[in-house]
């Protein structure tokens, strides 16, 4: 095989520059092949025709490139040494140089097989193709899939099946693997398995440079890698450049492995290996104890077929945009791949070599400087405008030839196989010291089991012992026990015999007889005490049933009550209903009494007229007249008929101090007061005056005092009545002492409240009480008469009555008749007369004013009484009649009957007293 690679050099000083050393590694072999001319570089470039640079010496392996090589190159060929003064001409010395026309089979069996087969060795092999772009990198490791123009890899692989089959050794076995990659971009890839990108790539001692992650597909024929070759050669990254149509952009390798596995040809008896292995095997099996196990050898040779992405300048290529991406990529990688070769043949001390600078040379670590069989095919154009492409390819190459790689078999025993094997013995060994480990462990477990047995049966015996012993604590203490009781009986017995009551005592009968009628007596006691308790239990059941009868009775008999009361109640309520019936009834009566009262006042004002005309006629005869005849004449009317006429008769001593001091009309007419002549009248005018809303809201009276009236008021005494209407004093406002003198009214009746009697001003008997009772009341009333000395009546103040007409007559002035008769009577005469007739009128009214008065408090006090009555709570009227100190419902109706019926009585004999002295007078009017 070196034969075919000894190439004579001559090195000569012209050429010194461009010629390498001349020698070159049995490991690392570099060979140059030229391509042949393409037709477009045989067309020539404008007006430059065709020009061939490069021109193999004979014996294949010097390469002479020339700008013109006619000039320097000999009809043999060899370079001639005058012309190389005038071009540029270089000659190099490798390995191989294989010119335009050397076929791909050459190229391959000169330069190729010895490597690949190494691998069947086991020695790692590389085949790496460098060049400018096409040159005919692809073509020579690829080329066609058939036929003559098939590259390295198809012949690679047919050779490798081709030893494999035709191996002496039937013995020997082996395993071929195939994997397909590809750098591009600096990114490497699985060409078989797309998927897989970007892998790492790792480095181990057996396996040494390998990418992770890689697929490997095992091959057992050459078209089973055609397949995949096809299949990874589609996915190649290719474009079209200037110079290639089908350029390759990236690094591509295809790995094959190649496991070779050999019986070592002998044993420890020298038999030989095949064999020996059949007989250890056997052996082993039959488990003979001297039998070694044989040993196989496995021998891993790896082979890289290196297509690399060709150099390029760009300003030739033209590449832009992505394809000038990836010729910086390309260039990149490969200036690495320079700068390795460069550090791998520095000659001065091993410097370090930059692997990691690339993917590739990381890739091809093993193949540059390594453990490898390496061929680098560089490749050149023959053309004169690839000229600077070929030299550098060239220089390039001649520098690569000097790495030294040192190539050694992989061989080595199979470690899964020992490690099988030894786990196996392993697990022989384990199962053998298991068994004889179960048997230790069984004997120990008995050993164990026996001493807790033995334990167990220590521990049962101290059991039994223990119980034997408490038994018999147990009986002595049952003894200890029965012998104290013994002597506490023989204690006992003896205290017994002492004289003790006891047992023994029993057992005499009179003792028994005793205790016997001791018992007894108990007995009959706590029986009676028994029954006395159950008596009194039902005596307690008999009381108390007897008093829930005597609540039952009391309870009905409430009930009853109150049915009794409501009826009672009811009752009241009709005789109240009819009680009002009957006040309505009186009231309409009252109004007829006065009525005739107001037809006796006008029959008063007739009389007092015919007295006037009779004075007037015969003056003198009236001169004569006896005042106290005429006034007797009058006051029957005036009310001497009735008690209080009787005693106002007694009393009057004069018009200043007697007769009635009450008012009940006002009088006007200054005229009438002074006497026409205006003289003052002889008595004080009175004001009647009461509270608004008593006795002046019906009309009757004035209304209160100080009422402004047209002229000058005159102050007017009050006549102020107690609570049960009895008249009490007259208060005068001015310094006129008015006051009826012994009318007197004691506080207390006044504050009682109670039943009083009306005690007029009168002395004498007249100061006997009145039999007319009137019901207390607390309030007070006042009668006003006012007497204005304009003649105007106040206002309000009997306004629209029969009063009024009162007052107009006793207003009329006494001017001398219109007839011009002179008066008989002197005016002393007619004045008196006129005073009397005055005073009998103010009597009446005054008794008509009181007979109002007295009716409207009694009226009042029975509505209060009956509406009290009727809304009073039941509790207040008194649950039982009778009741001591309160007055009973049943008992207030018949206090309203009884007041009812003084009322009418009073009314009756007022109503009399000035019915009989208006008749009188009438009489004595109609009789005039
Ligand atoms: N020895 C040869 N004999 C005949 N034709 C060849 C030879 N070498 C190369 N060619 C032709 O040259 C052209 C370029 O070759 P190839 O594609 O292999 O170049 P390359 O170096 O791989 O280029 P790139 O680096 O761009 O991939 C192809 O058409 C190929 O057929």
């Amino acid at each position: 095989m070196d034969s075919n690679y000894s190439v004579d050099t001559h090195d000569d000083g012209l050429y010194q520059q461009a010629s390498g050393a001349g020698s070159t590694s049995e490991n690392f072999k570099v060979v140059v092949r030229i391509r042949p001319p393409l037709p477009r570089e045989l067309r020539g470039t404008g007006l430059r025709a065709y020009q061939c640079t490069t021109a193999v010496e004979p014996g294949d392996r010097n390469v002479i490139l020339s700008e013109n090589l006619l000039a320097v190159v000999n009809q043999q060929g060899s370079m001639v040494a005058d012309g190389g003064a005038l071009y540029n001409t270089y000659r190099f010395t490798f390995d191989c140089v294989y010119d335009q026309q050397c076929p791909q089979e050459l190229v391959y069996r000169q330069s190729a097989q010895q490597v690949v087969l190494s691998i069947l060795q086991g020695y790692n092999a590389a085949i790496i193709a460098y060049g400018q772009t096409g040159t005919g990198k692809t073509y020579t490791m690829e080329g066609a899939m058939e036929g003559p123009d098939r590259g390295i890899i198809p012949r690679t692989v047919e050779d490798i099946f081709t030893y494999i089959v035709n191996d002496p050794e039937p013995s020997s076995k082996y395993l071929v693997r195939s994997s397909y990659l590809q750098i591009y971009n600096e990114v490497v890839s699985d060409l078989l398995k797309p998927e897989r990108s970007s892998l790492s790539i790792r480095e181990d001692r057996r396996r040494g440079v390998f990418v992770e992650g890689l697929s490997e597909w095992v091959v057992r024929s050459p078209a089973e890698v055609y397949q995949l070759m096809q299949r990874g050669q589609a996915l190649r990254a290719t474009g079209a450049t200037k110079l290639n149509e089908v350029s390759s952009r990236s690094h591509a390798v295809c790995v094959i492995i190649v496991e070779k596995c050999t019986t070592p040809a002998a044993t420890e008896d020298g038999a030989p290996g095949g064999a020996s292995w059949a007989r250890s095997s056997s052996s082993t099996n039959g488990g003979g104890d001297n039998a070694v196990p044989a040993i196989q050898s496995i021998k891993v040779g790896k082979l890289n077929l290196v297509d690399l992405a060709g150099s390029e300048r760009v300003h030739v290529t033209g590449a832009v945009g992505r394809r000038l991406e990836e010729s910086k990529k390309i260039n990149a990688s490969l200036s690495a791949l320079g700068n390795v070769i460069a550090a791998l043949t520095d000659r001065r001390e091993r410097s370090h070599i930059p692997y990691r600078d690339s993917k590739l040379t990381r890739l091809l670590e093993d193949s540059l400087g390594g453990n490898c069989r390496t061929t680098m095919i560089a490749t050149i154009a023959p053309s004169l405008e690839a000229f600077q492409e070929s030299l550098s390819t060239l220089k390039f190459a001649n520098r690569a030839k000097n790495i030294q790689n040192e190539a050694h078999v992989n061989e080595d025993v199979d470690q899964r196989t020992l490690l099988r094997k030894y786990e196996r013995e392993l697990r022989r060994l384990r199962d053998e010291l298991a068994r004889r480990s179960r048997n230790v462990v069984d004997k120990r477990a008995l050993l164990v089991a026996e001493e807790q047995a033995k334990r167990a049966e220590a521990d049962k015996l101290a059991a039994l012992t223990a119980l034997q012993e408490r038994s018999r604590e147990f009986l002595r203490e049952k003894e200890e026990k029965r012998a104290l009781e013994l002597k506490i009986q023989a204690m006992q017995s003896q205290l017994l015999s002492g004289g003790s009551s006891g047992a023994a005592l029993q057992e005499v009968p009179a003792v028994r007889a005793m205790l016997q009628r001791e018992a007894n007596k108990v007995k009959e006691h706590y029986e009676a005490r028994i029954r006395a308790l159950e008596a009194e239990r039902q005596d307690a059941e008999g009381s108390a049933s007897a008093e829930v009868d005597r609540y039952k009775q009391l309870l009905l008999k409430q009930r009853d009550i109150m049915i009794a009361l409501t009826a009672r109640l009811n009752e009241r309520d009709e005789r109240i209903n009819s009680l009002q019936e009957e006040l309505d009834a009186y009231d309409r009566y009252q109004r007829q009494l006065e009525d005739q009262l107001d037809a006796k006042t006008t029959e008063l004002i007739s009389l007092r007229k015919a007295a006037v005309e009779h004075a007037a006629a015969s003056p003198v005869g009236l001169r004569g007249v006896d005042p106290s005849a005429l006034q007797n004449a009058l006051g029957d009317w005036a009310g001497h008929g009735g008690a209080p006429g009787n005693q106002q008769q007694g009393d009057r001593q004069g018009p200043a101090a007697g007769g009635v001091h009450l008012a009940r009309a006002s009088y006007s007419g200054e005229a009438d007061l002074a006497g026409g002549g205006g003289g003052q009248l002889p008595f004080s005018p009175y004001r009647c005056s009461a509270p608004p809303g008593s006795l002046a809201t019906n009309g009757a009276l004035a209304a209160g005092p100080g009422r402004p009236g047209a002229g000058q008021h005159q102050s007017l005494p009050q006549l102020v009545y107690s609570a049960d209407g009895t008249a009490v004093e007259l208060q005068g406002t001015d310094s006129q002492d008015v006051t009826p003198r012994g009318s007197t009214v004691s506080a207390a009746s006044v504050a009682s409240g109670g039943f009083s009697t009306w005690r007029p001003h009168m002395p004498g008997p007249a100061s006997s009480p009145s039999p007319l009772p009137f019901p207390s009341n607390s309030q007070q009333h006042t009668v006003h008469a006012t007497v204005s000395q304009s003649g105007a009546l106040p206002p309000g103040g009997g306004t629209g009555t029969s009063h009024g007409q009162t007052e107009q007559t006793l207003g009329t002035p006494g001017p001398p008749a219109s007839n011009g008769a002179e008066v008989a009577a002197s005016p002393g005469e007619v004045a008196e007369l006129r005073a009397a007739a005055l005073t009998a009128a103010k009597e009446r009214s005054a008794l008509q004013q009181i007979l109002d008065s007295k009716v409207r408090v009694m009226l009042a006090d029975i509505i209060h009484e009956v509406s009290g009555t009727s809304s009073a709570p039941s509790s207040s009227r008194g649950v039982v009649d009778g009741e001591p100190g309160t007055l009973g419902a049943s008992a207030r109706p018949q206090a309203l009957i009884e007041r009812l019926s003084a009322l009418e009585a009073l009314v009756h004999r007022v109503s009399e007293a000035i019915g009989s002295s208006g008749g009188g007078g009438g009489s004595r009017g109609s009789g005039t």
